[in-house]
């Protein structure tokens, strides 16, 4: 049995608390570049804790959808609210430097190709620093012991904290990327296809990281991939997107073993064909 076969046989981990408010909930958005690319009509809650998975194939409208959820790209209609301590943001109503500081203190972004999350040119150690500074630390020596609690809790050797980023592989860059992003225990992170281009055994290593740090840290999550073996894992809930819609949703499960709509029974059934 392959390690990745074993991981889906473990159930998932935390369970979303639908006892509180959700912390994102969207109605109605809308963002087509053109007739079919981009999404349309798109309504969503994430509760805390909670771990969503966008799937579909490619060019259906995933990232772009995720890039408006995390606070980096307008919708054209509809409306985001965020709800931070006591206070709810409109995500788009606000400021843009109120958007900015908000997705600082409490989104984190992982980026599918780890360079575009990370500071080449900055050490490991400086990457998960710059993090804490923009939130206000300014004691060095703290700052350097986060680093390297961070650096030992994604599995990178603590001497390399000093080095580039560039003299990781690309496992190990996405790891740091994923340091990166929690040190400042961000309350909703965003994933895209954080696994992609990753050999199978590094994907699977790193499938059972995230797995663990989000079960701990009680993350919520939404992760865009076109692997469902990935959505199996992690996600409490699937949305199924096929060109700019949401064809079907529900809890993964549900939607993995028993789907409804033409489309999500063609994608599992390919699944099962490889
Ligand atoms: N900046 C842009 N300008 C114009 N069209 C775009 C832009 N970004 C994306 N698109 C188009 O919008 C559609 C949706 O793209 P998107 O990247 O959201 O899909 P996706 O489901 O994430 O695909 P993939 O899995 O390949 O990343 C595609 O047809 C894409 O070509």
């Amino acid at each position: 049995m392959t390690q990745l076969a074993k991981q889906l046989e473990e159930p998932r981990a935390n369970a979303a608390n639908q006892a509180e408010p959700a912390l994102l909930q969207a109605q109605k958005l809308s963002m087509l570049y053109a007739p079919g690319k981009g999404f349309e009509d798109v309504n969503l809650s994430l509760y805390p804790g909670e771990v969503l998975a966008i799937v579909g194939e490619s060019g259906s409208g995933k990232t772009t959808l995720l890039k408006t959820l995390s606070g980096r790209l307008a919708p054209q209609t509809g409306s985001i609210s965020f709800q931070s301590d006591s206070n709810t943001a409109e995500l788009y109503k606000i400021s843009e430097a109120e958007r900015r500081s908000l997705v600082r203190q409490h989104f984190g972004i992982v980026h599918q190709h780890p360079l575009d999350g990370l500071r080449p040119r900055v050490s490991a150690g400086g990457n998960i620093g710059e993090r804490l500074m923009e939130n206000g630390w300014r004691n060095y020596a703290e700052i350097r012991q986060q680093a390297l609690t961070w650096l030992k809790a994604v599995e990178i050797d603590q001497s390399r904290i000093d080095d580039m980023p560039l003299t990781f592989s690309g496992g190990m860059q996405q790891r740091l990327q994923i340091a990166r992003n929690l040190v400042t225990h961000p309350r909703l992170v965003f994933m895209d296809e954080p696994t992609g281009g990753l050999d199978v055994s590094v994907q699977a290593r790193l499938l059972d990281l995230i797995r663990n740090l989000v079960t701990e840290l009680q993350l919520a999550v939404v992760i865009v991939t076109h692997d469902l073996a990935v959505a199996r894992l992690l996600a409490h809930r699937i949305m199924v997107m096929k060109q700019g819609q949401v064809v079907e949703s529900g809890l993964t499960d549900r939607v993995l073993d028993d789907p409804s709509h033409p489309y999500t029974q063609l994608l599992v059934s390919s699944v099962l064909q490889q």
